[in-house]
This record gives structure tokens, C-alpha cells and sequence, in this order.
């Protein structure tokens, strides 16, 4: 088995062997114009893993995305996307090297996260990845979905101004991308959505294959702040995102998705468990949650350079014993943080908390407690206060989301 750096010329071998190892085909440009996501690869950034007569068998990709952490700031990212091994050649350690090739690159390329979005869950940990992003599924019957009048005083006042208009995707894909990169700026967990993928309407973007229709909300001056892509389908409309970071814009596009005609349910695919619209119901069982799951998967290659990156919201200290299996590496950390800067310095103090790198990328972006993390018995902490130190230090300024499918 060896693992080689892909050219444009491996581009229809790349995609042939991935699509085989998903048992796919792949897509052809879908109608409205549309684009196929694969079209977005960057070629000069993917691997194949051949076979000892030069065969491809395994890919793995990366995409130069940018990713916001807690408090704004935005750091070069690789977003692993692409994995796969053919069936006929699985559990050989393909994976296993394609892995590895791939950290030793985003390395070179002086990167301090990578991040993913996992197929299945049991595959990355290993590899040093950890769930740090949660959303789920609200399907809301519409007959149930009245929306209550805020209680606090001048809250009805503060609804948001401005308009909603509908518009085929395909007519709004400049206004879409704007708000899409307003929002992924303010949005821990977010990534850019690069404009080579709009411009080759990969995808289609956003997210789905499908002709979707766009809500598009503009303010009171015109400027579009935000909007939801949705379908309706036999009394069911699916909503792939709704992207603002205004609660009022989004309470007013859930307004308008909620009062269309001939639609029965509402499913909104993608909606954090903690998200404020369900209080917003007047009916609080007006909306069901199903399909709790994972998001977006964080892993460190530089722990001291991702922790001073990220902003931070407590002051506190910690020293934090981080074991990397994969990459053979075990440090332990001093983490001081004082009026929202982190310093991060090696240290031979004693631990206050002992965790795996995937359980460190688990809590970097502040969406997984770590005390749930020292119940579950995977983080160790070595004094009682220890983990509530750690919730109160890692509490991102808004609660980690990534809606961008890749
Ligand atoms: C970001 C993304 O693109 S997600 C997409 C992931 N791809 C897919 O799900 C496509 C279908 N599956 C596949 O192509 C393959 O099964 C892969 C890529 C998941 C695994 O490839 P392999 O070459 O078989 O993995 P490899 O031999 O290196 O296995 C490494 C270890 O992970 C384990 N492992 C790998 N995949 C799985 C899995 N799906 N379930 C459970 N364990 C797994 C192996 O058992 C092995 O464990 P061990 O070291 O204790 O023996």
C-alpha cells in the first residue's frame, strides 16, 4: 500500500474510487444549472492509497476552509472530506495511512485544527477527532406552530424590521453568499463556504442536490441579513438551513416557513439542541426534536497555538495532561487565562485534568462540557473542582454550530 499526492489529472480516478467506496455513482449536473460537489475538490490537496499494481484504492481529501472560534477568531483550517477505501481493501490500514500522511501535511502547512464531518462515529476518534458541534431535527406541525408573543417588556418591539421575499436559488446566489460569510464570521464552528464553490455552484449551495426555494430576509434599508433554503414535498417542507445571526431574522423567516400554505409539518434539519426557537412556540410541545447528532469533529495539531487562538470568557487556570496515541505524543499544559487571552506553556506541574486529544477537540470550541466528559469516564480529573473549572473556562460566547456540509 502507498499513499501519493493527487494532481487535476487523478481527478476522475479520485472520484470514481470514492464513489465505489460509498457503493455511489457519481452525480451529473443537476437540472437548474446546477453543479456537483466533487467539481469543488482541490486537487492539489488530495491523497490516493494504490495497491501494489498502482491501483487506486483509497482517497482521502482536504478543503482550505476557515474556521471562527469562540470569540471571533478566524484560523486556516483543512476540512477532511472524501475518506473512503474500497471495499475489497478494507481493513488493511489504508485508512490508517491516509490518516497519518494527511496530519503530517496539514502540519506542513503550519495548521493548528482540522476538522470533519464523521460518516460514521466509531471511525475518527481514534485518529485524534472529537464531536464539538451537536444539531437536530425539529419538525414542527404546523397546526402547532404559533409563535408565542415575547414576554419580556419591548421584545415585541424589537422584532426584526424589514422584509421576506422568495426567490428561486438560483436568481439570489451573490445575496446568499454574502450572508452566508457575514454569519460563518460571527459563528464559532462555522467555516467559510469558499467562493469557488458557489461560483461553481457545487452542490448546489446551500447544502442540498435538490431545486430548493430561498427566504430571503432583507432589513428595513434592503440589505439582505439573512435567509433559509427549504422544499415542500407532499404537505412536508424541509428547511436545509436557516443562516443569520440575528434571533429576530430568524424568528421572522420561522414566521414565514411556518405560515406557508399547504404544508402540514415544518422539518428544520439542522437546528442546535439549546436553540432559543423552541421557546418561541406558544405550544413548547409544538415541536419535535429527533435525530440528536454530531456535527462538526475538531482535531488539534498544535495544542498550545489552538488554545491561544480561540478568545476565552473566564479567567482561570489549568493544567491540562493531553495523551495524542496517534501521533505518539503526551504533554502536559499549563493554561492561564486572564481577561480573555490564553497563555499556554509546558509544564511538570501536576495535572488537574488528564484527556485524550479527541476529548480536548471535543471541548475546544466550548460545545461539550468537559464534566460530561469526566462523568462519561473519559477525561480524568485529579481534584473535585477541577472539571466545573474547566466548564467555566472552556463556555464558548455563543453555543458552536457548523452548517456547512462538505
Ligand atoms: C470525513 C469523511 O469523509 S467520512 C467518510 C468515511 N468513509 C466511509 O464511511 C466509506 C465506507 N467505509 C470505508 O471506506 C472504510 O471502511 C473506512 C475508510 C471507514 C475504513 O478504511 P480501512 O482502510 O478499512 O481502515 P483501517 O484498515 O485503516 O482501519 C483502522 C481501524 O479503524 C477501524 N475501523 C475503520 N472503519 C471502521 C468502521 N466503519 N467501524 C468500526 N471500526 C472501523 C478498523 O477496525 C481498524 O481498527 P484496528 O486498528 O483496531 O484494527
Amino acid at each position: 500500500m502507498e499513499i501519493r499526492h493527487t494532481t487535476e489529472q487523478d481527478r476522475e480516478v479520485f472520484v470514481d474510487t470514492i464513489h465505489a467506496a460509498f457503493a455511489m455513482h457519481p452525480p451529473t449536473p443537476a437540472e437548474d444549472g446546477g453543479g456537483v460537489f466533487w467539481a469543488a475538490y482541490e486537487m492539489d490537496r488530495n491523497l490516493l492509497a494504490t495497491a501494489e499494481d498502482g491501483r487506486a484504492v483509497g482517497t482521502a481529501g482536504a478543503y482550505s476552509f476557515e474556521l471562527t472560534l469562540p470569540g471571533g477568531a478566524i484560523v486556516p483550517t483543512s476540512g477532511v472530506t472524501a475518506v473512503g477505501v474500497l471495499p475489497s481493501h478494507r481493513r488493511r490500514g489504508a485508512l490508517t495511512a491516509l490518516m497519518r500522511e494527511q496530519l503530517t501535511s496539514f502540519r506542513e502547512r503550519g495548521e493548528c485544527l482540522a476538522v470533519l464531518l464523521a460518516a460514521e462515529a466509531v471511525i475518527y476518534r481514534r485518529f485524534g477527532y472529537g464531536p464539538a458541534t451537536y444539531t437536530a431535527r425539529l419538525t414542527v406541525q404546523r397546526h402547532r406552530g404559533a409563535l408565542a408573543v415575547p414576554r419580556a417588556r419591548g421584545a415585541a418591539e424589537a422584532a426584526a424590521p424589514g422584509s421576506v421575499e422568495v426567490v428561486r436559488r438560483s436568481r439570489c446566489v451573490e445575496a446568499l453568499e454574502e450572508v452566508y460569510d457575514r454569519y460563518r464570521r460571527a459563528q464559532p464552528g462555522a467555516v467559510s463556504r469558499p467562493h469557488r464553490w458557489w461560483a461553481l455552484r457545487a452542490g448546489q449551495p446551500p447544502v442540498a442536490e435538490a431545486p430548493r426555494y430561498i427566504a430571503l430576509h432583507r432589513d428595513a434599508e434592503g440589505v439582505a441579513d439573512g435567509y433559509a433554503s427549504y422544499a415542500v414535498d407532499s404537505g412536508v417542507m424541509t428547511v436545509d438551513e436557516i443562516i443569520t445571526t440575528d434571533d429576530a431574522v430568524h424568528t421572522a423567516l420561522v414566521r414565514f416557513l411556518i405560515g406557508h400554505d399547504l404544508v402540514e409539518r415544518v422539518v428544520l434539519k439542522h437546528v442546535p439542541t439549546d436553540h432559543p426557537l423552541r421557546w418561541r412556540l406558544e405550544d413548547f410541545r409544538g415541536g419535535e426534536v429527533t435525530g440528536d447528532t454530531d456535527g462538526l469533529w475538531v482535531r488539534l495539531l498544535d495544542v498550545p497555538r489552538a488554545l491561544t487562538s480561540r478568545g476565552w470568557f473566564a479567567d482561570g487556570e489549568l493544567v491540562l495532561d493531553v495523551d495524542d496515541p496517534f501521533l505518539g505524543e503526551r504533554d502536559r499544559w499549563l493554561l492561564t487565562v486572564r481577561d480573555g487571552k490564553a497563555e499556554c506553556v509546558a509544564t511538570d506541574r501536576e495535572p488537574d485534568l488528564s484527556l485524550d486529544i479527541s476529548d480536548l477537540g471535543a471541548i475546544y470550541l466550548g460545545g461539550t462540557e468537559p464534566s460530561r466528559l469526566v462523568r462519561a469516564g473519559h477525561v480524568l480529573a485529579h481534584r473535585p473542582e477541577a472539571a466545573a473549572v474547566a466548564d467555566t473556562l472552556f463556555r464558548a460566547d455563543r453555543p458552536p454550530l457548523c452548517l456547512h456540509w462538505f
